[in-house]
């Protein structure tokens, strides 16, 4: 098992990329099995996760070219189906999240599919409902197995139709999208998640022959076409990592310049951390965050105590909650952190306690946040990684502290955020990986 060995306290100066944008990748990168022809993706995080999802598009016998590290070339013009049906395949698409994108393309063209149970982070139950009920109304017929733990998903034609979603699944939408394109007839989507994720591979898909509209709603119209090509994609940078760069440079006291942020993507993220107090340039499409002593949360407009919560988009991101949360330790006044989706993302919140922070766990999806406002430093300690984003900011937390800390597990953080530690040893970090 990794660790990182951090020792704390430093102040961070300098310019930082973000990587391509892991959810997108994930949605992307199954996208190619929808053609025959050449599908070339560049910006391509160099992350576990997406790594492993091409990996197990290889052994599907998709040929992939990898001419520089962020740019693959994709053609899927010969699928071994079979593979599938795998232990090998059960085991590694049980490893993450985006493996379950490979259903909707594979229903799409080659009428089957299987959605082993899925990886990704355990921060509450995450169901497949939105996608496997999808699939059905598109015609499909599904039935799970629990001997081998898989959906067994068939679709003789899949025939456009309308939908009303449960819940606006970010996943579940894609699989939908990329199983409605090649359908016979209209779909309808509503109540369809709209990331700027989606927004890219719908547009992709559109560049490949698909017709889709309503691109950024939560009210998608797919007329299906009989065949897809080729194209070109670059992915976005990931918000994600961009937020999570925002809060860094805060909690450290750092001056950091996040470049190229494609901020008309990034919704809501830099008013969140506005609300937190925090100071922001916004120079052409860089952000750029001054060294700063002290931030004050805001209140509401009548005083009452600011809530950040999740919301689907174009609400706030869940995967952000965290790292608001750790940042709002250091800050001059309280928030109520509200993690609506998923029950158990805010446990890790014991080991900023262990560290010295003020915070109440309310219940498994409220954490109240006293902010210390610097009175004191946060101390170093050994602590494990139970997310990805829970991991990024208790390095986020150690990067701030006094003393040293290690933080184990770190596989959590290498799954979604590219060569992390190089990365921040270039700003000024005094970080290591151990094992
Ligand atoms: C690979 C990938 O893209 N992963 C992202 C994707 O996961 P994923 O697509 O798995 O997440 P879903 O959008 O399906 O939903 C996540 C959870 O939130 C709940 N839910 C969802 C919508 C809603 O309106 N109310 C609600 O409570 C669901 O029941 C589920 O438990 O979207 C999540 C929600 O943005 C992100 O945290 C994940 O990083
Ligand atoms: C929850 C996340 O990822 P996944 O859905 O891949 O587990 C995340 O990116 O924060």
């Amino acid at each position: 098992m990794l660790s990182f060995e951090v020792n704390g306290g430093k102040k961070l100066q300098g310019e930082i990329i973000p990587q391509g944008a892991k959810n997108e990748a994930l949605q992307i990168i199954s996208a190619v099995l929808l053609t025959p022809e050449k599908v070339t993706i560049t910006n391509i995080p160099d992350i576990l996760d997406v790594n492993l999802l091409i990996e197990l598009l290889g052994e599907m016998n998709v040929k992939v070219d990898r001419p520089q590290r962020d740019t693959c070339i994709f053609q899927a013009d010969n699928v071994n189906i079979d593979y599938l049906r795998s232990e090998d395949y059960r085991k590694k698409s049980g490893r993450l999240r985006g493996s379950v994108m490979l259903a909707g393309p594979l229903l799409a063209r080659f009428r089957k599919a299987f959605i082993p149970k899925p990886g990704g982070d355990k921060i509450g139950r995450r169901r497949l409902d939105t996608h496997i009920i999808g699939f059905e109304k598109l015609g499909a017929t599904f039935n799970y197995e629990s001997g081998d733990g898989f959906f067994h998903l068939e679709a003789q034609n899949l025939k456009g139709t309308y939908m009303l979603l449960d819940e606006p699944s970010v996943t579940g939408t894609a699989n939908i999208v990329m199983a409605a394109v090649m359908a016979k007839g209209t779909t309808t989507i509503y109540n369809a998640a709209c990331e700027p994720y989606l927004q890219q591979l719908c547009k992709m898909l559109t560049r490949m022959g698909a017709r889709i509209s309503g691109i950024g709603s939560n009210l998608l119209v797919i007329e299906g076409v009989g065949y897809l090509g080729g194209t070109e994609h670059r992915m976005l940078p990931d918000m994600i990592e961009i937020g999570s760069f925002i809060g860094l440079a805060a909690m450290t006291q750092s001056d950091i310049t996040i470049k190229n942020v494609s901020l008309e993507n990034l919704g809501v993220i830099p008013e969140k951390f506005k609300q937190l107090g925090i100071q922001m340039d916004f120079i052409g499409d860089d952000i750029h965050v001054p060294a700063q002593e002290m931030y004050e949360i805001q209140t509401f407009l009548d005083g009452s105590v600011l809530t950040v919560y999740d919301h689907p988009w174009p609400g706030f991101t869940p995967d952000l909650i965290s790292i608001v949360l750790v940042t709002a330790t250091q800050a001059k006044g309280s928030v109520l952190i509200h993690q609506k989706m998923f029950e158990s993302r805010l446990f890790f919140v014991d080991k900023l306690i262990d560290m010295g922070a003020r915070i109440i766990l309310c219940d498994p999806h409220r954490a109240a946040v006293i902010g210390l406002g610097r009175e004191q430093n946060l101390r170093g300690i050994t602590m494990s990684s139970p997310d990805i984003r829970a991991g990024v900011s208790l390095l986020i937390a150690a990067l701030s502290a006094d003393g040293r800390s290690t933080i184990q597990n770190i596989e959590q953080i290498d799954r979604g955020y590219q060569h992390i530690d190089e990365r921040l040893r270039k700003l000024g970090a005094d970080i290591r990986r151990i094992s």
